[in-house]
């Protein structure tokens, strides 16, 4: 829906976006979905002229097709991916990426050896609230970060109850809360405490990580929360904590608290577009312990959950437009290096939680 909204709605003029086809395991499916989304945007033009595949190996052939955008279940982004890339296709592809780091690190090696751009879709770096985030961190109002706690918990008993196969239960389809949700808890840390986000080959080196995790009925993650080491510029160590379930809601007032020297910032639900953010900055060092000393400064700033009716992918769309018209290969913003990192903390959880997927979900191989 996001590409067919007008980009100046958002303030953007240097790129647009043309849904040239859509490829999908059955041509009737594939109009189904032109067709929703056509419709929910309210939009007339462009719909006729959006060729219809009914299968993905046909999209791949078309080569009016620039870049292609992977919104399988997590089971199926491997395979999905690599066809693409394979075929001489640019691709943004959904999170998580795909499900351990060893399919991460074969499709980045084969994304690079194709000069192809790639990309994990994570929406949340792109919108306005993330980089609103960086500023605040920037201008120094909460001092030194000394810890992040980030969170996204959803409920996903009533999806369950209707459909006990569903993808994000089902472990043959890679269910399970760590894969599903746990990008933005992670991106979330990621984007405060890794410092510099930069596309480059060199490897960002593996924090140390403690955790636990419970399961569900049907044998995947139903939570997680994880103690992360993240190594500062400066020699320090600062602990992130990553919390995520499907078997509660994370509270409305806040997904994430980034604790400084001086004061601390609070992130609204939901993480994957946070609807506000507050600041709160104390005079001196030490006055945070003291509840009788207020803050000498605070400030929300509030997000439009919806501007020109778009869901809030439009933002990374735009990116890589950007990314393909100027012959980037990778987004200096969600580098592909640190998608490597958070499947190889994603492995390191799961070897802790004693949780693998089928081994057919796990292999390099394709069938
Ligand atoms: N950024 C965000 O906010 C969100 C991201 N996601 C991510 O998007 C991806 C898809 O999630 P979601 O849309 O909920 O998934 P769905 O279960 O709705 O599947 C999406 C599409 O994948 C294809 N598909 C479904 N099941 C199978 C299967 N068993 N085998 C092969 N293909 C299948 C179907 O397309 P067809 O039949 O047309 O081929 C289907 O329409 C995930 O990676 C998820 O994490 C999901 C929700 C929000
Ligand atoms: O990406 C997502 O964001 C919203 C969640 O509810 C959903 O399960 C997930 O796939």
């Amino acid at each position: 829906l996001d590409l067919l909204v007008n980009p100046s709605t958002r303030q953007v003029s240097d790129v647009a976006h043309r849904i040239v086809a859509v490829g999908s395991r059955s041509k009737d499916s594939a109009q189904k979905f032109v067709d929703s989304v056509w419709n929910e945007a309210g939009v007339k033009e462009g719909k006729k002229q959006v060729k219809l595949y009914g299968s993905y190996d046909e999209l791949l052939a078309d080569k009016d097709v620039d870049c292609i955008y992977i919104g399988t279940p997590h089971s199926h982004h491997y395979a999905n991916a690599h066809a693409a890339l394979s075929a001489g296709k640019n691709v943004l592809c959904e999170k998580s990426l795909v499900v351990n780091a060893a399919q991460a690190k074969a499709l980045i090696d084969l994304a690079r050896s194709k000069d192809l751009f790639f990309m994990e879709a994570v929406w949340t770096r792109y919108q306005p609230f993330a980089y609103k985030l960086e500023e605040v961190l920037k201008s120094g109002k909460i001092g030194e970060v000394r810890g992040v706690q980030a969170e996204l918990c959803v409920d996903f008993g009533p999806t369950a109850k209707k459909n006990p196969d569903h993808r994000l239960i089902n472990p043959v389809l890679a269910g399970g809360a760590l894969l599903d949700l746990g990008p933005y808890p992670w991106t979330q840390l990621a984007l405060v405490l890794l410092g510099e986000h930069k596309a480059s080959t060199e490897p960002l080196p593996v924090p140390k990580v403690v955790s636990s995790m419970t399961k569900t009925t049907s044998g995947v993650d139903a939570s997680v929360v994880a103690a992360i080491e993240f190594a500062q510029a400066d020699g320090r160590i600062v602990h992130g904590t990553l919390t995520t379930a499907q078997d509660r809601q994370t509270a409305h007032s806040r997904c994430s608290l980034i604790q400084g020297s001086l004061g601390y910032i609070e992130v609204a639900f939901p993480t994957y577009r946070p609807r506000s953010l507050t600041y709160y900055r104390w005079a001196n060092e030490g006055d945070l312990g003291d509840p009788t000393v207020k803050p000498v400064e605070s400030e929300t700033f509030e997000f439009e959950p919806r501007p020109g009716g778009i869901w809030g992918f439009a933002w990374e769309a735009d990116e890589v437009a950007r990314c393909i018209r100027d012959g980037r290969k990778e987004s200096d913003r969600m580098p592909l290096r640190e998608t490597l990192l958070m499947m190889q903390v994603f492995d390191e959880i799961r070897k802790q939680g004693n949780f693998t997927y089928p081994p057919e979900l796990e292999t390099l191989e394709l069938k």
